[in-house]
């Protein structure tokens, strides 16, 4: 798949000496949905804002779909649409005017069917003569969706597209989401919402300090990081792991009840033949086992404890 976002050696430093962003090279592929994942202030917003041209990069060379995004920003421009976290749209105007507006910003010719298309993918036709300041939070959201959507944008950024609002409106974000990637939109998402990026992404990147940390296909990243625990229900309570026990990935849970062992899901060898026979030589019964993957939000937060840099090794 050829890239439409090439993002090659970034870095960004702000007027007070803060580096934001720190030598990152991303290729963003042609179709995909890529979300960004990293704590608060990990510069996300930042690269985000230098790809769509609102705040200047200190270093490197940013291209969207071929076109460079400081020399010829107006044509990269016009290939991006950006929904914003905050929205900043003039409140006493019709949801219609502003989506008009927003597409004549581009030098995009008027088109009454693509935007009435646009509002009714959105549920937004029955407001398009609302004021936007009538409108309740996610209709808010969806208006600035549909100002992103309105000059026919090849690339689709979301800052935070699902903070603070509903499980409803949350659904029909990631449906409507999905819809623009079937049509060949390419979307970057950032977000703080892990099962967002489980849900919807095809590629991860973490961004953590200004550094991307990695990018991922998104099932090979939890396959690759991804642990497995077998939970053994104990008969007997134990107080202590016995010592024969020592060398393996054991932790004992539910005051003694539960024993826990982790294993690499990579491996051929997972080691749980030779658990269940040592168990069963020292007379440990259990009356229960269950296995479990663990979860994006689980590697996430190991990889961002560990500084990333040994996950990158
Ligand atoms: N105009 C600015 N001047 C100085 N520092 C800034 C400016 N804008 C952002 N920063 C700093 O750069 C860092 C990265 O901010 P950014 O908004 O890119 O992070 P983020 O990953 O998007 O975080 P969040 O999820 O909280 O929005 C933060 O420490 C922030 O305080």
């Amino acid at each position: 798949m050829s890239s439409i976002i090439s993002i090659q050696n970034l870095s960004k430093t702000y007027r007070s000496g803060f580096q934001a962003l720190k030598s990152v090279d991303l290729e963003i592929r042609k179709g995909e949905i890529l979300a960004l994942l990293g704590p608060n202030g990990a510069g996300k917003t930042t690269l985000i804002s230098i790809v769509c041209g609102i705040v200047n990069p200190s270093e490197g060379t940013v291209t969207a779909d071929g076109h460079d995004i400081v020399r010829d920003y107006r044509a990269a421009r016009a290939k991006i649409g950006l929904v914003p976290q905050e929205l900043s749209t003039d409140a006493f105007e019709t949801v219609w005017a502003t989506v008009k507006f927003s597409r004549g910003l581009f030098g995009k010719a008027p088109d009454p069917a693509y935007l009435e298309k646009v509002l009714r993918d959105l549920s937004l036709w029955d407001k398009k003569d609302s004021k936007i300041m009538t409108l309740s939070g996610g209709m808010k959201r969806r208006v600035l969706i549909a100002k992103a959507l309105s000059h026919e944008p090849a690339i689709l950024f979301l800052d935070e597209p699902t903070a603070g609002v509903d499980v409803e409106l949350r659904r029909d974000m990631w449906e409507m989401v999905r819809k623009l990637r079937e049509s060949g939109v390419t979307i970057i998402l950032t977000t703080h919402y892990i099962e967002e990026a489980e849900e919807m992404a095809d590629r991860i990147g973490v961004i953590d300090k200004g550094e991307l940390v990695l990018v991922e296909d998104k099932h090979v990243l939890m396959r690759k990081l991804g642990k497995k625990q077998l939970t053994l229900a104990l008969q007997e309570p134990l107080e202590r792991i016995p010592g024969e026990l020592s060398t393996l990935a054991l932790e004992l849970a539910d005051e003694g009840r539960t024993l826990v062992y982790t294993f690499d899901s990579q491996t051929d060898q997972t080691g749980i033949a030779a658990l269940l026979r040592r168990l069963g030589e020292l007379g440990i019964d259990f009356k229960d086992l269950h296995s479990s993957e663990s979860s994006l939000e689980e590697i996430f937060v190991g990889l961002v404890h560990a500084g990333g840099r040994e996950a990158r090794a």
